[in-house]
This record gives structure tokens, sequence and C-alpha cells, in this order.
């Protein structure tokens, strides 16, 4: 057991997914899982362990935004000796071309959180997706037939920005949407020497102000998962 995660040990799976939502853990449990135990409930922040296609993955719900994440995946690979740490979230858009729903795969993540430039004393620090595990989605994706995009994200520290027009930037730099963790969640991976990569899908687009509902983004986002899990 650790802090945050009431898990025995052996009770966690070396892959892990990964949603910001406890309930987005509990539906893909439920909907994707068989043989499954929770192994989780401090914080309300549900996690769980099944099988899916006979292998062993687990499910585990992070919070929101670097600082809960960073807990739970600290705690993830340094207790329970996780090796993949999945992200299965919902992101908001900054282009145009990436539309509500689609998929976008973090291959970096940048961030207007100062985390990382207290750790590594005002420089920047560039933290990327697995190579290994940002491949293989390429190719599940390729064989499932669902369409994909790939590049930088932002990891945002605040979900209402003062100004939203402020994305625009971001946008010139071609950076694809924004979401709260994956800057985090890479860094972390990196420092331990472990996998992770982040899958998202777009729930709402700063540029046409479309945008689901809480219960779309708990319980649909199907294909994100059916990805992910290949992965485990
Ligand atoms: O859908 P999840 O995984 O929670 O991710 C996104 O949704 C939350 C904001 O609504 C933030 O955690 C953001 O990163
Ligand atoms: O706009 C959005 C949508 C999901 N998550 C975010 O952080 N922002």
């Amino acid at each position: 057991m650790s802090v945050h995660i009431n898990a025995k040990k052996g009770e966690v799976a070396e892959s892990v997914l990964l949603p910001g939502d406890p309930m987005r853990a509990k539906w893909i449990a439920d909907y994707f899982l068989e043989n499954v135990m929770q192994y989780n409930d401090v914080r309300g922040m549900l996690g769980y362990t099944g099988t899916y296609k006979g292998k062993r993955v687990s499910v585990q719900g992070t919070g929101m935004g670097i600082p809960s994440t960073l807990i739970y995946a600290h705690e993830l690979i340094n207790e329970f000796g996780v090796k993949n740490l999945i992200r299965v979230g919902s992101a908001g858009s900054y282009q145009k071309e990436v539309k509500i729903r689609d998929i976008v795969i973090a291959m970096a993540a940048s961030t207007n959180s100062g985390l990382n430039t207290i750790r590594f004393n005002g420089a920047d620090y560039a933290p990327t997706a697995s190579f290994d595990l940002f491949q293989k989605a390429i190719k599940v994706a390729e064989q499932k037939g669902i369409a994909i995009k790939a590049g930088n994200i932002l990891s945002s520290d605040e979900f209402y920005a003062d100004d939203f027009n402020d994305f625009k930037k971001w946008a010139d730099y071609g950076v694809l949407c924004v979401e709260m963790e994956t800057n985090g969640l890479y860094t972390v991976a990196a420092k331990h020497n472990v996998n992770a990569l982040s899958i998202l899908t777009i729930s709402d687009s700063l540029v046409t102000k479309e945008r689901t509902t809480s219960e779309e983004r708990e319980q649909t986002f199907k294909e994100m998962i059916e990805i992910a899990l290949e992965l485990a």
C-alpha cells in the first residue's frame, strides 16, 4: 500500500491506463475488462485491475493537473513496479484541422507549469513520449483503421485561462491541443526509466467553441481506449 493507493503488492498490472476522471476509470473497467477487481478507493480515485484479451491491465484515475498526476505516477512506478503508463484523456483543440472526437497522440508536451523550471534550475526540459509505445500506438491505429494526429500538445496548469485567446500563440507554434497532465507524466516516466504515452480525444475546440458533455467525456471516446489497451 502507498499513501494514495491502497492496493496490495501484485494487485496492479505492469501496464496502467490513466484517465484523469476516476469515473472514466470505472467505465473502462466495466466496459472493456474481464475478471475485474477494484484495488483503490482512497480519495475516490478509483483503480481497477482486470484482463483484456487475456492480458492483465490496470486502470487508475489520476485527478486533474500535473501535481495530482505526479502523485499517482510516482506511487505506481515506485511502489507497484508499473512499467507502462498510458494516459487516456480529453483535450481541447487549438487547430481548426483538429476536430471534436479526433484522437491526438502527444509526441511531446509543452507546459506553462513552473515545475520543470524549478526542477532544472530555470532551464527548459522537453519531455517526450516513449518511442516504443508511440510506434506501437501508430501501428495499432493503422491496423484498426483509426485516424490519429500526433505532435506537440500543451499541458496547462489552468482550465479557465484569464484570456482564452492566449491559445493562439501556442497554436501558431504548432501545438495541437491542450490538456493538463502529460508534461508531468512524461517527466516522471523519464526520471524512472519507464514508458509513458498520452492518447487524447478532442472533447472541445477553442477554435470553433464546440464541446461535448461531461457524460460523453466519461463514457464515450472508445477508440483511444481500444488503442491504449492493445499497448498493455
Ligand atoms: O479527461 P481528463 O483525463 O481528465 O483530461 C482533461 O480533462 C480535465 C479538465 O476537464 C483535465 O484533467 C484535462 O487534462
Ligand atoms: O479545453 C480543454 C478540454 C479538456 N481539457 C483541457 O484541459 N482543456
